[in-house]
């Protein structure tokens, strides 16, 4: 699914009007008609009920919308805000007019004085105040409304967006100038503001209303944000040719764990053959071979010259795909041995964990990454590599530039995971769960990746089905653990499962 940025989506409501020959106003009485039905469906008419409208149109979709409820009796407090006169949109406008002789509204404009209606947790309060329009974050009057409403514990339907949120950058924003809704009703789309932890508290549940907008201007209008959802993944695995061997599957070359670590080396094995690599070849210090020949008999072992960290990244055999980092350790010898590999090997490679962390005590070999390879930093090691940043917004800005500038692919950990190409796209990955947070899964997404561009899947669009199969495997083992109870180990052992679920079968 497209995420548009603010600006794409007046395209699509205005190529939806144009359409479809209908009006600004008859595509304003959908949005309230499906805003009401929201309400109805989840309060009875004698909950108490205080609507804010500001001048444009999100306040016209708050005004509308008080009045189709009060058709169904539910009665109304409704404030609209056109401060000293200055202006309503004409579809706010023709609203507030439409609301003068409903019953069960009682309506009040504010011009220059307010003075608030009582408010507490048994209140619902609907927010018509800013919409998509705003243009700069609020502040005077407008900023101490909100702050009064997010105090007053009444439980905040925003219409659209969050008053004082914008749909895309919220940097330089203060976060007590947006309302703090319990629940979002967006039209049509999440905006790309919703996927980032620091907007959480704003945007609480969100609930997509269907308006039914212009399939053409959809598919046409460009974006570089998409959501990934179950339908994209399961459209794009392929079954398997019941001819195929081990080869035609990959091999994978996989460098990881150090004494204390293997675990993580065991995780990204594991996580790759269940993903269905052909062959998988660990290279590890030498204290590895008997945890890895026991936990996970069916991946190679090549032993490091040393036997606690990994020093020499040698490759004897030509690979599809090789990986570094899950438990390899940040010694001067491994930090040595990736300068090594990085400045000789000039295929593209996946580069996790302490092989970041390595990149990072020696950030000249960010320059040494041979171009189109994929990086998955969780949130601290991306820091380290690329400076201290306080938001995922900051973060994804900082992913989608340093991508473009080394020209690889940067897999952005987190509830969202957000997968950013050096062609400026981004992939919002929309699997998962909390449970995942717990040590070791990352390891294991590692493996599961390089199991992916192994079977030929290419490597850019790959990783991004990878990280819905990783996502999707947390989801299936959390049904039988809970989030408390979920472990990296089960997240591997669910990867053939996720995959099973999402596969055509062959006709
Ligand atoms: N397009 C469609 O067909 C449909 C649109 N829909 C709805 O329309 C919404 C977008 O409506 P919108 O464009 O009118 O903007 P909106 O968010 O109401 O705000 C504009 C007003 O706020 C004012 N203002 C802005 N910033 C401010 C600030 N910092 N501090 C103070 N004032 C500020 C601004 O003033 P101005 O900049 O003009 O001086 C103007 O008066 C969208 O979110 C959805 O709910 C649906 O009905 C479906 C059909
Ligand atoms: N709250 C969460 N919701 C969804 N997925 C999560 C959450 N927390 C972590 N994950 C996922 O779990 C993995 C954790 O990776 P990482 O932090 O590298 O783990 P480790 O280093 O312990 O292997 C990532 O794929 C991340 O997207
Ligand atoms: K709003």
């Amino acid at each position: 699914m497209k995420i548009f940025t603010t600006d794409g989506i007046r395209r699509i409501d205005e190529a939806t009007i144009e359409a479809e020959n209908i009006s600004s106003l008859d595509l304003m009485e959908r949005a309230a008609s499906a805003v009401a039905y929201e309400v109805i469906s989840r309060w009875r008419p004698s909950k108490r009920l205080v609507i804010f409208a500001g001048p444009g149109n999100n306040g016209g979709d708050a005004l509308a919308a008080a009045r189709m409820l009060s058709e169904q009796g539910y009665r109304s407090e409704v404030y609209l805000f056109n401060i000293k006169s200055s202006h309503l949109s004409p579809c706010c406008s023709t609203n507030k007019d439409r609301l003068q002789d409903c019953p069960n509204v009682e309506f009040n404009e504010v011009v220059d004085t307010f003075n608030p209606p009582e408010l507490g947790p048994d209140d619902v309060v609907l927010d018509g105040l800013f919409g998509s329009g705003l243009r700069s974050p609020l502040k005077g009057g407008y900023s101490a409304l909100v702050q009064y409403i997010n105090d007053s514990g009444a439980y905040t339907v925003s219409i659209d967006v969050p008053s004082g949120l914008f749909g895309e950058w919220n940097m330089g924003t203060d976060h007590r100038n947006i309302i703090k809704a319990k629940l979002t009703l967006a039209f049509q789309f999440k905006r790309l503001s919703f996927f980032f932890a620091e907007n959480a508290q704003f945007v609480g549940e969100v609930k997509v209303l269907d308006l039914d907008m212009d399939e053409r201007a959809i598919a046409q209008v460009p974006t570089d944000f998409y959501l990934i959802e179950r339908d994209d993944v399961k459209a794009a695995l392929r079954p398997h040719n019941p001819f195929i061997n081990k080869y035609d599957n990959g091999t994978v070359f996989l460098v990881a764990g150090s004494y204390g670590m293997m675990g993580a080396a065991v995780l990204a094995a594991r996580g790759a053959t269940r993903a269905g690599a052909g062959l998988v070849t660990v290279h590890a210090p030498r204290c590895g071979f008997v945890p890895l020949s026991t936990a996970v008999p069916e991946v190679l072992f090549e032993a490091d010259r040393n036997e606690i960290f990994t020093t020499n990244i040698d490759l004897y055999h030509k690979y599809s795909v090789v990986a570094l980092g899950p438990g390899m350790g940040t010694s001067d010898e491994t930090v040595d041995a990736v300068d090594t590999f990085l400045k000789s090997y000039r295929q593209p490679c996946i580069l996790d964990a302490d092989a970041l962390n390595c990149i990072a005590k020696r950030p000249i070999l960010l320059r040494s990454i041979p171009k189109g390879s994929i990086l998955t930093p969780h949130e601290a090691e991306f820091d380290r590599l690329f400076d201290l940043h306080r938001t995922d917004e900051e973060r994804l800005k900082k992913a989608i530039d340093v991508s473009k500038l080394y020209e690889v692919t940067i897999v952005l950990k987190g509830h969202y995971t957000m997968t950013v190409r050096p062609d400026g796209k981004v992939y919002i990955n929309s699997s998962g769960n909390a449970g995942m947070a717990t040590a070791g899964s990352g390891d294991c997404l590692t493996g599961v990746i390089a199991a992916f561009i192994a079977q030929g899947y290419a490597p850019d669009w790959g990783v991004v089905l990878a990280v819905y199969v990783h996502g999707l495997a947390g989801d299936i083992a959390v049904e039988e653990q809970g989030t408390h109870g979920l472990i990296a180990p089960d997240i591997a052992n669910s990867v053939g499962r996720a995959i099973h679920s999402l596969v055509k079968r062959p006709e």
